[in-house]
Formats: structure tokens, C-alpha cells, sequence
């Protein structure tokens, strides 16, 4: 089984970018500059968050955090949300999921101007995604469809299943497979709790993107032999022989399919840096709008 490293493929990439961003530098251009926002203490997205500031540092672009407690109102959080978008220094910035239950998430969205959401959530980015027109990808499906690329893992007529229906993951997932492209051309299958006969569904495909957040929930029995599987999950389970208390799984159970799958993304070390690389790219490219 071939081992798809997304975080070996990431620091490549990161690479690439610094080389990049040296250029602009030396050429007295735009440093790309990302803000992220952070709210409350939520320990997964201040991990999460992190990685993605020391990303940034990593390629040389400025990074700025704002970090505020639960206690905010929502019309604190929609002012510094107005802040960015006015802000002519900030090139791109995100607001980090989950947020506290009395903050309405749409509303923040809807707050975000598409110009500078490098998440690609907002509903003009998610349009032109569907339309085929240039925007924002959101972060998690575009760096799947790099690390699929780049391994060269064809799509062109194959059967996917996508497991979940998130506006962040499976559902872009599924339409960016289907357009005409490369990666795409695949025929999508979208799968969810309300699914009938999971298993007819997952052991038809040729490519499984497992995005549903319930621990290593896909086994051996559920796929066919050679299958292709990106893992999304990133759960936190309790161990208490881990100095952390917890241990980090995906929504695959690795070791019974290591000797099904023909390649498969490892958690941690797959999906993840690939999404935290495609968010780079996504500030890289708002930058040059100036
Ligand atoms: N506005 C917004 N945009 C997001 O893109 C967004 C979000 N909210 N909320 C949560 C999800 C999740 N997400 C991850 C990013 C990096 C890793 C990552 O780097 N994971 C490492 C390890 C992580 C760890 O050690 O906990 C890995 O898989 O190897 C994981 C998950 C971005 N998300
Ligand atoms: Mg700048």
C-alpha cells in the first residue's frame, strides 16, 4: 500500500511557496499577509490554528492572530470581521470553526467579503466554485485534489464515494470530482446518516473520501480490494497511555485496511498539512489581487 504523505507533500509545497514569496520580496511586491480569528478555547482549533500562523512563517508571509473569549457578542465578532474586510494591510483572512453556540455562523459567512475569504465559505466563492468560475476553493477538498495530482492518482471515470455532507467538505468535495477537469471527471456518489445499504455504496469505489467525524467508522469489510482512501477525520480519542490523555484517528480504521487499499492518507500526517497548505495558496493568490 502506497502511503499518500500529505505532510511530506506539504512541506514540498511550502517549499515551493517560500521560493515564491522570496521573489516578491526581492521584488519589492505584496508580501502576502493571512489574519486568522480565533474565538474562545476550543483546544482542537487552537492547535489547528496555530500550525497554520507557524505555516505562514514558514513561506514568509506576515500572519496576524486575534484571539478574543467566548464571552463576545456577535456584534463584536461581525465588527472585527468588518475590520478585515476594511483593512488594506490584511489580504486574506478566516474565521475558525466551530463557533461559540450564541454566535450565528452564517452570519459571520455572510459578513466575509469573498474578495478576501480564502476558506472559500462565502456563497460568492461557492457559487463560482459551482459555476467553474475562479474562486476561492475551500481548503480541505482543494488540498485533496493537490495531493491526488501530485501522486498522480487518476480520477478521469472512476467511481467515488464521498461519505458526509458538509458545506465544508463533502459537498464541495463531491462537486469539484464531478466538473470536467483533472483532477474530476469522476462519477460521484455522496453518502450520509440517512444513507440506506452504506456498505452497496462503499464497496463500489474506487476512490473513498471519508469525511463523517465518527472514529475509524470505515472497515476493511465496507471496501473492495485496490481501493484508493482519503481519511478526513481527525478524532480526538481518549488514551490514557498517550501523554496527551488522547490519541488522534481518522474516520478509518488504518490498520484493517492497510492490506486492502491500494494508497491511503494516514492521520495525523494526510489530510491535514494538505489543508493548511491550500489555505497558503489561497492567501498567495489573494495577494496578487492587488
Ligand atoms: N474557518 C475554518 N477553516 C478551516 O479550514 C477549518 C476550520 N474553520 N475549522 C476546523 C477545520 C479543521 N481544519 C484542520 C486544519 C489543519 C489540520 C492539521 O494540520 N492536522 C494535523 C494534526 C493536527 C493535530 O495534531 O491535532 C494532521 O492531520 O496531521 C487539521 C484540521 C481546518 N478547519
Ligand atoms: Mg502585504
Amino acid at each position: 500500500m502506497q502511503v499518500l504523505d500529505g505532510k511530506a507533500l506539504a512541506t514540498t509545497i511550502k517549499g515551493e511557496m517560500r521560493e515564491e514569496v522570496d521573489q516578491i520580496r526581492l521584488s519589492g511586491g505584496n508580501i502576502p499577509h493571512l489574519a486568522a480569528v480565533l474565538i474562545g478555547d476550543n483546544p482542537a482549533s487552537e492547535s489547528y490554528v496555530r500550525s497554520k500562523v507557524r505555516s505562514c512563517e514558514e513561506v514568509g508571509f506576515h500572519s496576524t492572530l486575534i484571539r478574543r473569549g467566548t464571552e463576545i457578542t456577535q456584534s463584536e465578532v461581525l465588527e472585527i470581521v468588518e475590520q478585515l474586510n476594511n483593512d488594506p494591510d490584511i489580504d486574506g483572512f478566516i474565521v475558525q470553526l466551530p463557533l461559540p453556540k450564541h454566535i450565528d455562523e452564517d452570519a459571520v459567512n455572510l459578513a466575509i467579503d469573498p474578495r478576501k475569504d480564502v476558506d472559500g465559505f462565502t456563497p460568492v466563492n461557492v457559487g463560482r466554485m459551482t459555476l467553474g468560475l475562479p474562486s476561492f476553493l475551500p481548503a480541505t477538498p482543494n488540498g485533496i485534489l493537490t495531493m491526488l495530482d501530485r501522486y498522480g492518482i487518476e480520477t478521469s471515470g472512476k467511481e467515488v464515494v464521498v461519505l458526509g455532507r458538509s458545506n465544508i467538505v463533502g459537498t464541495p468535495m463531491t462537486i469539484l470530482l464531478s466538473r470536467k477537469g483533472s483532477p474530476g471527471n469522476a462519477t460521484v456518489t455522496m453518502c450520509h446518516s440517512r444513507t440506506q445499504d452504506l456498505k452497496f455504496h462503499t464497496r463500489r469505489a474506487d476512490i473513498l473520501v471519508a469525511a463523517i467525524g465518527i472514529p475509524e467508522m470505515v472497515t476493511a469489510d465496507m471496501v473492495k480490494d485496490g481501493v484508493v482512501i482519503v481519511d478526513v477525520g481527525i478524532n480526538r480519542v481518549e488514551d490514557d497511555s498517550r501523554k496527551r490523555g488522547y490519541r488522534l484517528c481518522g474516520d478509518v480504521d488504518y490498520k484493517s485496511l492497510e492490506s486492502k487499499a491500494s494508497a491511503m492518507t494516514p492521520v495525523p500526517g494526510g489530510v491535514g498539512p494538505m489543508t493548511v497548505v491550500s489555505l497558503l495558496m489561497n492567501t498567495l493568490k489573494a495577494s496578487k489581487r492587488k
